[in-house]
Order: C-alpha cells, then sequence, then structure tokens
C-alpha cells in the first residue's frame, strides 16, 4: 500500500504511479479541491470523466459542519460524496491560520472561533488525525501550523519546531493503517530554515511529504526557490505535495523542480468568477468580446463546454446569471489543468520535458506583458 514507483525522468521532473486504498494514481497530477465534500457545482461523474484522481475535502469545513460523525455513518468520504476517490484531507492546520484574529495557538492546539456561528473550536494533532479518520480519506495531513506572510524569522523557527512535535503527536494518535499521513515541510522562504524543517521532518519517514509554508503571498521568485531548495532535499522515491498551488505556470514550473501533486481553488474559483483558462492565457468571459465569438473556449479542450457550446453561448449565460456558466467554466478549467499535466506526463515520458515547458510558457505568456 502507499508505493510509489517511478516511471520516467526528465531532469528532476518524474512521472510515477502510487497505489492508494482507493485507487492507484498516476504523478504529476492536480487534485480539485471540493472544501465541503464537494467540487463546487461539479458531479461525481463529471469529475471522473474530466480525468480527476484524488479530491480534496477539508476537516476544519467538514469538522464544523455537517461533523465527522454523519460523514462517518456514510463509511467515509465516498460514501457520503458518491465520488469513489481517492482522497485527501488536508488537517486544518491552513483553515485555522487564515482565520487571523480568530484563533489562539498554544502547544496543545488551537482554539478558535466557528466562521459559521462563533462558537468555540478545539483543533489538536490528535483531534485533527481523529476527524480525519472518520472521514476517511486516504491520504490525510499532519497537524500543522503555517505561519502567515510575512512573520518573522524567530516566529517561523519556533513554529516549524512545534510543528515537528505536532507531527509526532499526529503518528503517535493515529491507529488507521490504511491511511498515508503526509508530514508537512515549513519553513517559510528561508534555506537554512527549511533545511531545519526537512532535518527533523524526513526521519519520521512517512508515505509522502508536503512543501506547506507557500503561496501565502511571498513573490513567486521567493515561492519558487522555497520549492527548488525543498523539492530537491525530499526523498525521490516519496510523492513530493505542494500544497496551495497554484496556477498554471506554477504546475509547469513546479513539476520541472521535481514535484508530483498539487491542489489549488484557482481553477474552480476563477471559473466562477467568469475567467476561463487557455494555452493562450486566461480569458474574460465577462468582456464584450466572448459575446460574438461563436468559437468555443479552446478548440483544443474535449471537455463538455468545449465540445457543446460557444464562447458566445457561455457569455449569454454569464450576462443572464444562469447557474450553467459558472459550472462549465469551473468543468473546463479542471479539465485544463488535467490536461496540462497530461501533456507535462507525456512530455517526461518523451524525456522532453523542458522543451515542453518552454514551449508552452511562449505561447501561454505571449499574449501578456
Ligand atoms: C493557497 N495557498 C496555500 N494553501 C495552503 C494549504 C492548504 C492547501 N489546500 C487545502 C484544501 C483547501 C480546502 C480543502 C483542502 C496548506 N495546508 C497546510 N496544512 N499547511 C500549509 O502549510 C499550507 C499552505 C498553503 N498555501
Amino acid at each position: 500500500m502507499f508505493d510509489f514507483q517511478i516511471t520516467a525522468q526528465s531532469g528532476r521532473a518524474r512521472t510515477a504511479t502510487f497505489v492508494t486504498p482507493r485507487g492507484t494514481v498516476q504523478t504529476p497530477m492536480f487534485m480539485p479541491v471540493g472544501t465541503q465534500g464537494t467540487v463546487k457545482g461539479i458531479s461525481p461523474q463529471e469529475l471522473t470523466d474530466i480525468g480527476s484522481q484524488i479530491v480534496l475535502a477539508n476537516t476544519y469545513h467538514l469538522l464544523l459542519r455537517p461533523g465527522p460523525e454523519l460523514v462517518a455513518a456514510h463509511g467515509g468520504l465516498p460514501g457520503f460524496t458518491a465520488y469513489p476517490g481517492p482522497f485527501l484531507t488536508d488537517s486544518g492546520g491552513f483553515q485555522v491560520m487564515s482565520l487571523g484574529h480568530m484563533r489562539r495557538i498554544t502547544e496543545e492546539g488551537v482554539t478558535f472561533k466557528s466562521h459559521l456561528d462563533g462558537s468555540s473550536v478545539y483543533l489538536s494533532p490528535e483531534r485533527s488525525v481523529e476527524v480525519q479518520q472518520a472521514l476517511g480519506a486516504d491520504i490525510i495531513m499532519a497537524f500543522d501550523e503555517c505561519p502567515p506572510y510575512p512573520a518573522e524569522r524567530e516566529y517561523i523557527q519556533a513554529s516549524l519546531e512545534r510543528t515537528v512535535r505536532w507531527l509526532e503527536r499526529c503518528l503517535t494518535f493515529k491507529s488507521r493503517e490504511d491511511q498515508a499521513l503526509f508530514s508537512i515541510v515549513q519553513g517559510g522562504v528561508h534555506a537554512d530554515l527549511r533545511q531545519q524543517s526537512l532535518d527533523a521532518t524526513l526521519p519520521f519517514a512517512t508515505p509522502g511529504f508536503a512543501i506547506g509554508g507557500l503561496a501565502v503571498g511571498e513573490g513567486k521568485t521567493e515561492m519558487y526557490e522555497a520549492v527548488d531548495y525543498t523539492a530537491a532535499r525530499l526523498p525521490s522515491g516519496k510523492p513530493r505535495y505542494l500544497m496551495g498551488v497554484g496556477h498554471p505556470e506554477d504546475l509547469v514550473a513546479g513539476i520541472a523542480l521535481g514535484v508530483d501533486m498539487f491542489d489549488c481553488v484557482y481553477p474552480t474559483r476563477t471559473g466562477r468568477f467568469g475567467y476561463a483558462l487557455t494555452d493562450d492565457g486566461r480569458v474574460n468571459m465577462n468582456s464584450s468580446a466572448p459575446r460574438s465569438d461563436l468559437g468555443p473556449i479552446d478548440p483544443e479542450c474535449d471537455c463538455y463546454a468545449c465540445r457543446h457550446y460557444t464562447r458566445a453561448y457561455l457569455a449569454h449565460l454569464i450576462r443572464a446569471e444562469e447557474m450553467l456558466a459558472p459550472r462549465m467554466l469551473s468543468l473546463h478549467n479542471l479539465r485544463y489543468l488535467h490536461r496540462l499535466v497530461e501533456r507535462a506526463r507525456a512530455a517526461i515520458r518523451e524525456d522532453r520535458y523542458a522543451e515542453w515547458a518552454i514551449c508552452w510558457a511562449e505561447r501561454y505568456f505571449k499574449g501578456k506583458n
């Protein structure tokens, strides 16, 4: 179980298969985000049709509503959502950080106020693992702290040391053998703190490792430098998961640096806002130009929207505030990212990833200044 086998390599980019209890997946992969047990507006059948493999859900949100007991009563997330999985759940650490003022962090854990009704909620390494075991995901995440950006070096260092102590508590408490717990490397944008987090985290030899603490407002250069440094020092025989990333160019760059797994709300969120991803950049479907365009969003895309609808029809739906619009743009954007990583995997297998990535980027950024 959780066997990770590299099948091809091109520079630091690699393709691999990863065995989970609910299916063997191909990496590099993009994982759609289904915060509340649904990828907003997209059905499980549609997710499968567009090539989704692992879907994410969130401990924080599902703990608050409907509660882990109800999900467990369905046999876990697959029974609850009708998506067969595999599933990955985040530990709630990030969401608590992003709640800002509404939380208090101690060595024991974090107390925060529910964003739903203001009630006091408590998360700790043990409670996070307990909830994730009840939710029944195939991959669960260590309860960590993702420091805010910017943050003092001293804070980042103290935080990463606590995150390692929390990791040990997660592993001590964990009782299910059919779930892989991934540890999370922190350290902000400081190479020496990244190294300290690596030195303390690697000995736990978890089935996979995540690069955390990034995509929180630091510049792209700082993010890529931290990803470059960390990914190169994670074991090559285990999956590397870059949390919360990202835009198409971030996936292409991350794969070049040896990252295998990505998640981000971007494709679905920007789709709901009326933006469509293409190889020529992002298209604003809210503007006037698409209204008279009888072509598809992307002639090279095979998704339902691109096979059935013109840009003009979708622009009409947006202006009419019809719910099919955000659904179809989200579906297309997810398919775009799945196709992007499918093409990346093909380029890796042909050992021409660098050439493919440069060619993709030249076209993608041609329209942008
Ligand atoms: C967007 N940027 C970003 N996201 C991060 C996330 C969240 C990743 N996405 C999770 C899904 C979103 C809702 C359902 C699960 C991070 N998560 C953790 N635990 N630790 C990070 O350092 C961490 C760091 C992150 N940076």
